[in-house]
């Protein structure tokens, strides 16, 4: 019995089998801007992403994922709110059935179509699995998408989704730029939390961008083709593969921005 969104195996169920999905720092969160805390000694976030390191784009059966060879330091994140260096080990997005919802993190319970999660390990540990134990173990990007006009950069990765339509299928993807698909701005709001699928560890310093980029209402429906179900099961569409907003419980959140 495996966890999904569905009525029966989705966030509510969750916690029968991960127990840590009411611990103290669990994510998404909603944001309220208005009660975070500008920090100025925070550092501007640094990204370097090698786009020759993108390796392969897997439907898992929660979401669509692109993997990234984590061997060297030539795709990491640095600065910002975390000390050392963390390797780029995957992107995957979630959204919703519809417009009106699909993102994790929510802005005064405002919810996006879409958030984009940029996963990065911290290289002070041997390797990822190491590192998601850990509590400054991963460092996650997130981005959200809002409706407006059609992004070309998010084409070569919806293009490569016809390859991986159900569960499991899994397919070459190579040379492409993390950078391209970030908004011109990184100002962000950081806080300390989770995973936000099983195991749900809490590991991750959460770095989510203020500025979207935009998505279409026809690559959102691109978003929708794909499926949970995998290949000769019944047909069942992926979308709404989002966790909501968890208790803050205490935790500060703070701002690179004035
Ligand atoms: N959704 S997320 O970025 O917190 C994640 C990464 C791996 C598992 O869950
Ligand atoms: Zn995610």
């Amino acid at each position: 019995h495996t966890w999904g969104y569905g009525p029966h195996d989705g966030p509510s169920t969750w916690i029968e089998s991960f127990p840590i999905a009411d611990g103290l720092r669990q994510s998404p969160i909603n944001i309220i801007p208005g009660q975070t805390s500008y920090d100025p000694s925070l550092k501007p976030l640094k990204l370097k992403y090698d786009p020759s390191n993108a390796m392969d784009i897997l439907n898992n059966g929660h979401s669509f994922q692109v993997g990234f060879l984590d061997e060297a330091d030539s795709s990491t994140l640095s600065g910002g709110p975390v000390s050392g260096t963390y390797r780029l080990k995957q992107f995957h997005f979630h959204w919703g059935a519809r417009d009106d919802r699909g993102s994790e993190h929510t802005i005064n319970g405002i919810k996006f179509p879409a958030e984009l999660h940029l996963v990065h390990w911290n290289t002070k540990y041997p390797n990822f699995g190491e590192a998601a134990s850990k509590p400054d173990g991963l460092a996650v990007v997130g981005v959200f998408l809002k409706i407006g006009a059609a992004n070309p950069r998010l084409q070569k990765v919806l293009d490569a989704l016809n390859s991986i339509r159900t569960k499991g299928k899994q397919t070459p993807f190579a040379n492409f730029d993390c950078k391209t698909v970030l908004p011109a701005s990184l100002d962000y709001w950081t806080y300390d939390g989770s995973l936000t699928t099983p195991p749900l560890l809490e590991s991750v310093t959460w770095i989510v961008l203020k500025e979207p980029i935009s998505v279409s209402p026809a690559q959102m429906t691109k978003f929708r083709s794909l499926m949970f179900s995998g290949e000769g099961e019944a047909p069942c569409c992926m979308q709404d593969n989002f966790r909501p907003p968890q208790a803050l419980k205490g935790r500060t959140v703070r701002r690179s921005f004035k």
